[in-house]
C-alpha cells in the first residue's frame, strides 16, 4: 500500500497539495454524515419513550435549561437533526463536486503531461515505441487513473471515515448490530484478500486487450489499401474478436466481483437481523412493552446500518477492488512518466560527445531565444552516428561544407545512411562524435534555433484533414494566415494548377492524410509548407515512389526554381531531380565515397539506385 501511495503521489505531482484540503473536507462531511444518521436511532428510541430524556445527563440538562414540555423538546431535537442533515447535504454536495472536478481535471492534466513528455522525448525514443501504446496511455490509461484510481482512492478515504464513525456509534448503542456488521464484512474482506492477485491480473489483461484492439484497428485501417488488396480483412476481424473476447471475459469477471460485496453484505445483514428477532422471540415467550422497544431500537439501528453503513462499506470495498484493478495501470503510468521525463536528458546525451553535451546543457540552462544567423556556410565535421543497440555505425566520418544558397544531394543505394545523415542534420539524432556548425557556431549550442532555420519535406508529408491552405500554413490559425505568403508558396511549389482544379480551391479539404491528393501533389504541398514558414534551409527527402513524368518534372522544377534562394539538402532517389545541384555526394556503408558535380558523380557509372 505504501508503494502504491508513493506512485500515486508521484503521478499526481502538483495536485498533491489539494489532497490536504480534501482530507479536511472529508473529515468534516463524513463526521456530519455519520453523526446525522447515527442520531436517528436514538431519536426514534426517544420518540417511542420520551421519558428516556430524563435518564440521559446531557439531554436532561438541556431539557431543564430550556424548560419545555417533553414533546416540545423532542420536536426541537428533530429540528436540530433536520438542520444538521441539510447542512451536511450541502457540504457533501460541494465536496463531491470538488472530488469529481479534481479527478477529471487530473485526467486532462495527466494527458497533457504525458503528451508533453512524449513530444519532448528524443527521436530515438519514438523509434522504439509503438504509437498505439502511446495513444492508449494518453487516452485510456489517464481515464482509468482519474476514474478508477484517484476517484476510488478519494471514495475509499471518505467512506472509511464514515464507517469508522458509524461503527463507534453502533458500538455505543447496540452490540447486535456491530456483530452483524462484522459478520457481514469479514467474508467480503476474505474474498478480497484471496482474489487480490486475480483482480490485478484482470486489470492487466483488460488493459492489454484494449491496447491490442487499438493496435489492430490502427493496422487494418492504417494500411486500408494493402488490407483490401491482400484481402486480409478476416485476419484483422478474427484478431479483434479474440481481443474483444478477452476484454469481455475479464471485464465481466471484474464487474461481477465488484457487485459481490453488496450481495454478501445484504445477505448477512438480513440473516443476522431476522435471526436475532426470531431468536429473541423464541427465548422471550411473554413479550412486554420493554421488549417491543428493544426490538424497535434494533430494527431502527439496522435500518441505519443498511441506509448508510452498508453503502459506505460497499463503496469502500468496490474502491479497494478498483484500486487493485488499477495496479497495473498505476505501475505503467509511474514507470512511463519516470522513464520519459528522465530519458529526455539521459538519452539525448547518451551518444553525444562530451563537448556537445556541455554545449547542450549550457543551452538548456540559459535557453536563449535569439535567432541563429546563417550567412555563410554549414559545416558537417567528422560526424559519426550509431543507433542505440546497433553493432556498427550508421554514419562514419562525414565531413562536408554547404555554402548558403547551394543545393546539394545525397545519393546512394538503399541502407547507405542517407536518411540517418539527414536526421542528424535535422538535429533529431545526435552524433556521438563530430559537430555541425553554422557560421562557426555549433548547432548544439541551441538546437531549437537551428531547427527554426530548417524546413523538412519528408517522403510522405503529414497532411491533416483540413483545407489546403491550412495544410500549407500548418500550425497558423486561419485568421492569421498571410495570403500573400500563401500564394507565393503555392506558386513556387508549382501548385497553382492543382489549386485551380480543386472544387473549392485553397478552401478544399484534402481528406485524412491528404487522400484527395496524389503523392507528387502532397510532396509539393510539403514544399509549399516549408516555403510559407520561410525556412532558410530546405531538407527534402525525395519520394521513392515512381512518379509520372509530368509530376516528376513539376517537382524538379519546384526544387530547381528555389536553387540560389534557399539552401537545399536533398536525398535523391532519382537522378533527374538533382541535375541542377551544385554538389552530389555518393554514399556507401555510412561513408561519403565520392562527391562532385552531377557529371562527375553520375557519369562515374555507379549503380546506386
Ligand atoms: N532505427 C534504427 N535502428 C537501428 N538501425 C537502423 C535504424 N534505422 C536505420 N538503421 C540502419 O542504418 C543504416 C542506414 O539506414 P538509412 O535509413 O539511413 O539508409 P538510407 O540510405 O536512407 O536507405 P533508403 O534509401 O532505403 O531510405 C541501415 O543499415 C539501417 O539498417
Amino acid at each position: 500500500m505504501k508503494k502504491y501511495i508513493i506512485k500515486f503521489l508521484y503521478i499526481l505531482s502538483d495536485d498533491r497539495k489539494y489532497l490536504f484540503f480534501l482530507a479536511l473536507a472529508f473529515i468534516l462531511t463524513s463526521s456530519m454524515d455519520a453523526i446525522s444518521i447515527g442520531i436517528i436511532g436514538p431519536f426514534v428510541s426517544l420518540a417511542i419513550n420520551p421519558n428516556k430524556i430524563t435518564q440521559n445527563t446531557g439531554l436532561n440538562w438541556a431539557y431543564q435549561y430550556f424548560n419545555l414540555s417533553l414533546n416540545q423538546f423532542l420536536a426541537y431535537l428533530g429540528l436540530l437533526i433536520i438542520i444538521i442533515f441539510c447542512l451536511k447535504s450541502v457540504i457533501s454536495f460541494f465536496t463531491q463536486f470538488y472530488i469529481f472536478r479534481l479527478s477529471y481535471r487530473q485526467k486532462g492534466k495527466l494527458a497533457n503531461r504525458l503528451l508533453k513528455a512524449y513530444l519532448r522525448a528524443p527521436y530515438t525514443f519514438h523509434l522504439t515505441k509503438n504509437s498505439a501504446q502511446i495513444i492508449n496511455h494518453i487516452v485510456s490509461e489517464t481515464h482509468i487513473f482519474s476514474n478508477g484510481i484517484m476517484l476510488a482512492m478519494l471514495n475509499l478515504a471518505s467512506n472509511c471515515i464514515i464507517i469508522i464513525i458509524l461503527t463507534i456509534l453502533l458500538c455505543i448503542t447496540n452490540l447486535v448490530t456491530i456483530i452483524a456488521v462484522v459478520v457481514s464484512v469479514c467474508p467480503v474482506l476474505i474474498l478480497l484478500y484471496f482474489f487480490k492477485h486475480r483482480i490485478k491480473n484482470w486489470g492487466e489483461k483488460a488493459t492489454k486487450a484494449n491496447q491490442a484492439m487499438v493496435e489492430i484497428i490502427n493496422h487494418s485501417l492504417g494500411g486500408i489499401k494493402e488490407t483490401k488488396i491482400i484481402g486480409c480483412e478476416p485476419y484483422f476481424e478474427q484478431q479483434l474478436v479474440k481481443q474483444s473476447t478477452i476484454f469481455a471475459n475479464v471485464s465481466s469477471s471484474l464487474q461481477t466481483f465488484s457487485i459481490t460485496p453488496r450481495i454478501v453484505i445484504e445477505m448477512f445483514l438480513i440473516v443476522v437481523l431476522i435471526g436475532f428477532i426470531s431468536l429473541y422471540l423464541a427465548f422471550n415467550q411473554n413479550i412486554q412493552n420493554q421488549n417491543v422497544q428493544d426490538i424497535t431500537s434494533v430494527i431502527s439501528i439496522f435500518a441505519l446500518a443498511s441506509v448508510r453503513l452498508k453503502p459506505a462499506i460497499v463503496i469502500a470495498v468496490k474502491s479497494m477492488t478498483s484500486l487493485r484493478n488499477g495496479t497495473y495501470i498505476l505501475d505503467k503510468l509511474y514507470l512511463d512518466l519516470k522513464e520519459i521525463e528522465n530519458i529526455e536528458i539521459a538519452d539525448n546525451y547518451k551518444y553525444l560527445s562530451q563537448e556537445n553535451i556541455e554545449k547542450l546543457s549550457k543551452n538548456d540552462s540559459n535557453s536563449v531565444n535569439k535567432m541563429m544567423l546563417f550567412t555563410d556556410q554549414i559545416v558537417l565535421d567528422s560526424l559519426n552516428y550509431r543507433y542505440p543497440n546497433a553493432v556498427q555505425d550508421a554514419l562514419k566520418d562525414i565531413s562536408i561544407a554547404i555554402s548558403k544558397g547551394e543545393s546539394i544531394a545525397f545519393i546512394g543505394k538503399s541502407g547507405t545512411g542517407k536518411t540517418t545523415l539527414v536526421d542528424v542534420i535535422l538535429g533529431l539524432l545526435q552524433p556521438y562524435k563530430g559537430d555541425i556548425q553554422v557560421d562557426n557556431n555549433s548547432i548544439y549550442s541551441n538546437l531549437r534555433n537551428w531547427q527554426n532555420l530548417v524546413g523538412y519535406i519528408p517522403q510522405s508529408i503529414f497532411l491533416i484533414n483540413e483545407t489546403l491552405e491550412k495544410n500549407v500554413a500548418f500550425g497558423v490559425p486561419e485568421d492569421l494566415i498571410n495570403r500573400q505568403k500563401l500564394h507565393q508558396a503555392i506558386k513556387a511549389a508549382q501548385l497553382e494548377e492543382v489549386v485551380e482544379n480543386l472544387p473549392l480551391g485553397l478552401k478544399t479539404i484534402v481528406g485524412e492524410r491528404g487522400i484527395l491528393l496524389s503523392g507528387g501533389q502532397r510532396q509539393r504541398v510539403g514544399i509549399a509548407r516549408a516555403l510559407y514558414h520561410e525556412r532558410e534551409i530546405l531538407v527534402l527527402d525525395e519520394a521513392t515512389a515512381a512518379l509520372d513524368n509530368e509530376t516528376e518534372s513539376l517537382i524538379t522544377e519546384a526544387i530547381r526554381s528555389l536553387s540560389g534562394q534557399k539552401t537545399m539538402i536533398i536525398i535523391a532517389h532519382r537522378l533527374t531531380t538533382v541535375k541542377h545541384c551544385n554538389c552530389i555526394y555518393l554514399m556507401e556503408k555510412g561513408r561519403i565515397i565520392q562527391s562532385g558535380s552531377y557529371e562527375e558523380v553520375v557519369t562515374a557509372k555507379h549503380k546506386f539506385i
